[in-house]
């Protein structure tokens, strides 16, 4: 197994928990290293106030790099972004770090920092960034190994207190009930004892012809 990129916290991302092999023709471990180094780039941005001439530098040798990787473009079938199953995140670098630490295919228990990158303000993370890792966490518990693929159809999320930046926080997920199509999963988001916030969403099992 490729040692993992973001090993904030330890433990193992859930599709290397899972060992997801579905994909490992896309398996990319360059590239992923290049996920890694925007992830870092995302971050350090977010959080810096550098003198204009240094800002100007580095968008003139971050706008080389866009140029550089331009002319590899290619549609969906042949990304890599997203697909690196093997690293943190997956090559996503949407995606906030998940470190798992149980997983037993109903429920999954992990912890996650949130960075700068994701900050809303006043030392809140943003509540699109929450909702984005319910959204990831719940639906890769409903996309289980051997089950068939689920697309979110609605996601609930409570934000019962601020979610602080910077903190490592614990993350829950656990399927609640499954009718036919519909998996019903909960999830929470604790800092310490106290439920910052909570999400539960329906994920409805998809047909063939929806695949
Ligand atoms: C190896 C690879 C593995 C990779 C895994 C990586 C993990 C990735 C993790 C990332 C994960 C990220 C995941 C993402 O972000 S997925 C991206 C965000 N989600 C979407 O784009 C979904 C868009 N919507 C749809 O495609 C359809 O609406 C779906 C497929 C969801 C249902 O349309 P479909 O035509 O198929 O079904 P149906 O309409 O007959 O409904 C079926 C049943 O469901 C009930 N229902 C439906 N909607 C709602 C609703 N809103 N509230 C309450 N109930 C609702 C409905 O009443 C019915 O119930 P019943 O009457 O039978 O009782």
């Amino acid at each position: 197994m490729t040692a993992p990129l973001d090993p904030r916290g330890g433990g193992v991302d859930l599709n290397i928990w899972l060992g997801r092999d579905a994909e490992t023709d896309h398996d990319d471990p360059a590239f992923a290293r290049l996920a890694g180094a925007l992830v870092r780039v995302q971050e350090v941005v977010s959080g810096a106030r550098p003198p204009p001439g240094l800002s100007t530098e580095a968008a003139t040798t971050l706008g080389r790099v866009a140029d550089q990787l331009e002319p590899y473009d290619v549609d969906e079938a042949a990304q890599v972004a997203g697909r690196q199953f093997r690293h943190f995140s997956r090559g996503q670098t949407l995606l906030p770090a998940v470190a798992v630490d149980t997983y037993d295919g109903q429920r999954v228990d992990g912890r996650v920092t949130f960075g700068r990158f994701y900050l809303g303000s006043n030392g809140a993370v943003h509540g699109g960034a929450i909702s984005l890792l319910f959204d990831d966490l719940l639906g890769q518990v409903a996309n289980g190994p051997d089950a068939p693929r689920a697309r979110t159809a609605y996601l609930h999320v409570n934000f019962h207190r601020i979610t602080p930046i910077g903190v490592e926080l614990s993350c829950h997920a656990g399927i609640r009930t499954v009718e036919g199509r519909k998996v019903h999963i909960d999830g929470e988001l604790c800092h310490g004892e106290e439920v910052v916030a909570s999400a539960e969403g329906l994920f409805v099992r998809l047909e063939a012809h929806q695949l």
